[in-house]
């Protein structure tokens, strides 16, 4: 054990934010959200350092007089156990960091696994969240290999060190097909689900956006389900689905996507592609931003940009501008580009249930697009069959008796391309 890693169970921190001013996005966005991820992972960031360095020094990712203040100000903060990286840095800078400051060091994205390895519920999500801690500790084996080598072994010949990665590399490419063998059984399970939804054809409404702007909320408010909702970021780790009525439309799933974030590993964003493709397949999108959030046009850029990359950013899309409810003054003035790529704008606190009717309506309007009105007159024999039939495509809207009790009038609502299909079926 390390002299320092007593300090584990004490989850304070200090952050180090470097070069912020240089990158595309503000300084004030990368420390909110890095502050933010920390939080998120269950640490108490006591302090931030952001630093532009000049002249790295290679050895630690930073310029050596940085680590030397970093180090000096640890000396003070004796209750902090942790030093959180903004970006990534070598295994060995991360060694060499860690016998300076004599605390554990992580990067961004070791943090962002970690919360997606304790938030992951269901046994798809942790096998997809064990892929990406796996595969991100492959990518990193090498520069371990550097680090211990040296400790053995002339020139061109194997140290011990990197004896010992070989070794390590096999076992996880083992694991790895193990768990890739596993999950393309749960998803062949999920295509069988999936195929059996399609034949029903239930329009689908997927909910997306940034992580903690109140997805969960919004699909527990729309549906009155019950999803775990937590002032954190990454709550929702698996696609989670719930079923609604929608009057002009029947039965509707919505589903809860897993959070998007700026930068998002790349070992965590290929275990979660095919959730996040699940998006390809929905009727509608309601993209949801936190509009109390200082940086909700970046999230709004993020999102858009992840839509893009799966390719559904022409889809039919509703911007969901969540938590009103935290506005006292004027709600504020939205620009072109925010309404020129969705089909609307709506107003909620899905917290305190406000605008979630109108919502819903225009939910309904855009989806009754696909909807068409019915209006059958069938025999009494034929009516349980015939229902069963529309609440596959729809639903009935009303039912009375004709022609004295001889005939029954069907009144419904359903899907477009099955009108043909319904009227053969009633005309038997
Ligand atoms: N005041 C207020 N808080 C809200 C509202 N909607 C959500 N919240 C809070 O915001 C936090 C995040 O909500 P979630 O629904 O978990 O957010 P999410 O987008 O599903 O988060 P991830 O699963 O991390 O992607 C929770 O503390 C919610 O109670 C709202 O309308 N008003």
């Amino acid at each position: 054990m390390k002299d320092y890693e007593h300090f584990n169970s004490r989850k304070s921190a200090i952050v180090v934010v470097r070069d912020a001013s240089s990158r595309a996005f503000s300084e004030e966005v990368l420390v909110a959200e890095i502050k933010e991820i920390a939080k998120s992972a269950g640490f108490w960031v006591s302090e931030v350092f952001e630093c532009t360095v000049r002249t790295p020094f290679y050895r630690y990712y930073l310029s050596r007089g940085k680590v030397e203040e970093i180090k000096r100000r640890l000396e003070s903060l004796p209750e902090v156990g942790f030093v959180i990286l903004s970006t990534e840095v070598t295994p060995s800078q991360q060694r060499n960091l860690e016998n300076e400051w004599q605390r554990r060091v992580l990067t961004k994205s070791e943090v962002i696994h970690e919360i997606f390895a304790e938030r992951a519920k269901t046994h798809e999500g942790k096998i997809r969240v064990e892929l990406a801690r796996l595969r991100f500790e492959l990518s990193r084996l090498p520069g371990k290999g550097h680090v211990l080598s040296r400790t053995g072994g002339g020139i061109g010949t194997r140290g011990p060190g990197e004896q010992k990665i070989e070794v390590e590399r096999r076992a996880i490419k083992r694991k790895i097909a193990f768990l890739v063998q596993r999950l393309e059984q749960l998803e062949k399970q999920r295509k069988v689900q999936k195929k059996l939804r399609n034949e029903n054809k239930v329009p689908v409404v997927a909910i997306v956006g940034y992580t903690n702007a109140g997805k969960s909320t919004l699909l527990n408010t729309i549906t009155d389900a019950a999803v775990a909702v937590k002032d954190q970021m990454f709550v929702t780790l698996d696609t989670v689905s719930r079923e609604s009525f929608l009057p002009g439309v029947g039965k509707v799933i919505f589903s809860d996507t897993v959070g998007f974030i700026r930068e998002m590993p790349s070992t965590i964003r290929d275990a979660f592609k095919s959730t996040l493709l699940e998006i390809k397949e929905a009727d509608l999108i309601l993209e949801v931003l936190d509009i109390t959030d200082p940086q909700y046009r970046t999230h709004f850029q993020v999102i858009n940009q992840t839509l893009n990359e799966i390719g559904v950013g022409n889809h039919p899309k509703i911007l969901v501008l969540n938590k009103v409810d935290l506005i006292s003054g004027q709600i504020p003035n939205l620009e072109r580009d925010f309404l020129e790529t969705t089909s609307s704008c709506v107003f909620v606190s899905a917290k305190k249930k406000i605008g979630i009717e109108n919502l819903r309506r225009e939910i309904a309007a855009l989806l009754s697009k696909k909807m068409v009105k019915l209006i059958l007159e069938i025999y009494p024999t034929q009516v349980q069959e015939l229902q069963r039939e529309i609440y596959r495509f729809g639903y009935v809207e009303s039912v009375e008796s004709v022609k004295n009790g001889e005939k029954i009038r069907m009144h419904c609502v359903v899907r477009r391309e099955s009108k043909d299909y319904i009227e053969k079926k009633a005309a038997v």
